[in-house]
């Protein structure tokens, strides 16, 4: 389903960001650990189609990434792949329930999910709220929500937690699980927060211990 190999990548000749191969079936789930500035970000980025690795390929379902044009990439990523920020991508003058036909329109899916998803992920009484009256926490799993609405084959999610107490961290990878499993998508979660390591066995660290 999805795979990495060979991928070299540096933003400055003297940097070089060691990225090991990665190969997972559909359902599967890897937690990739790193210190902050390790290219947990980067890699991310370069998994889900946003940024081109200077060599090596990603392929999704037999479809190598790079090999597409840059229309067909974003159609492609659209399609498959939903992507988690860091700092999350919500537009937050419009409510939960229209960044989520905002999700639907982009990727051109007919949004019948939205309502299980929003129940699912526990804001469902808040979708006429405005984003920007959320908490944290909930303003994360809209986000989350987002990256779902169209039902991707493979997540992708960078320190999803960061800025989360213990019980919301514990309930948005429980939730990211939850959804994953769901519909037997790909979960790939990068991160340096120690409190998600209980929670995924298959695990890689980049650039040293965290
Ligand atoms: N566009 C860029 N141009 C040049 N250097 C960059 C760029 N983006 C990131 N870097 C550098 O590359 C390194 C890795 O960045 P990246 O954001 O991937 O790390 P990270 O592990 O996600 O860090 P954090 O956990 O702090 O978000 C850092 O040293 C960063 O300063």
């Amino acid at each position: 389903m999805l795979v990495a190999k060979n991928i070299e990548f540096h933003y400055s000749p003297d940097q070089n960001f060691n990225i090991p191969d990665i190969s997972l079936n559909q359902g599967e789930q890897l937690l990739i650990l790193g210190k902050s500035g390790s290219g947990k970000t980067t890699i991310l980025n370069m998994l889900g189609g946003l940024l081109k690795p200077l060599k090596g390929e990603v392929l999704i379902d037999g479809t190598s990434l790079y090999q597409l044009s840059g229309a067909a990439l974003d159609k492609f990523r659209g399609k498959n792949i939903g992507i988690i920020f860091q700092k999350p991508h919500i537009l937050s003058p419009l409510t939960v329930e229209e960044n989520l036909r905002l999700a639907n329109y982009f990727s051109k899916a007919k949004g019948d999910k939205n309502e299980v998803l929003l129940k699912d992920l526990g804001i469902f009484e808040k979708r006429k709220a405005k984003v920007n009256t959320l908490s944290e926490g909930e303003a994360q799993r809209v986000s989350i929500a987002r990256a779902l609405a169209n039902s991707p084959k493979i997540i992708l999610a960078d320190e999803p937690t960061a800025s989360l107490d213990d019980e919301n961290a514990g309930k948005v990878v429980k939730l990211l699980k939850e959804q994953a499993e769901k519909f037997n998508a790909v979960l790939i979660i990068v991160t340096h927060d120690q409190r998600v390591k209980d929670h995924i066995s298959n695990q890689i660290t980049i650039g040293g211990e965290v």
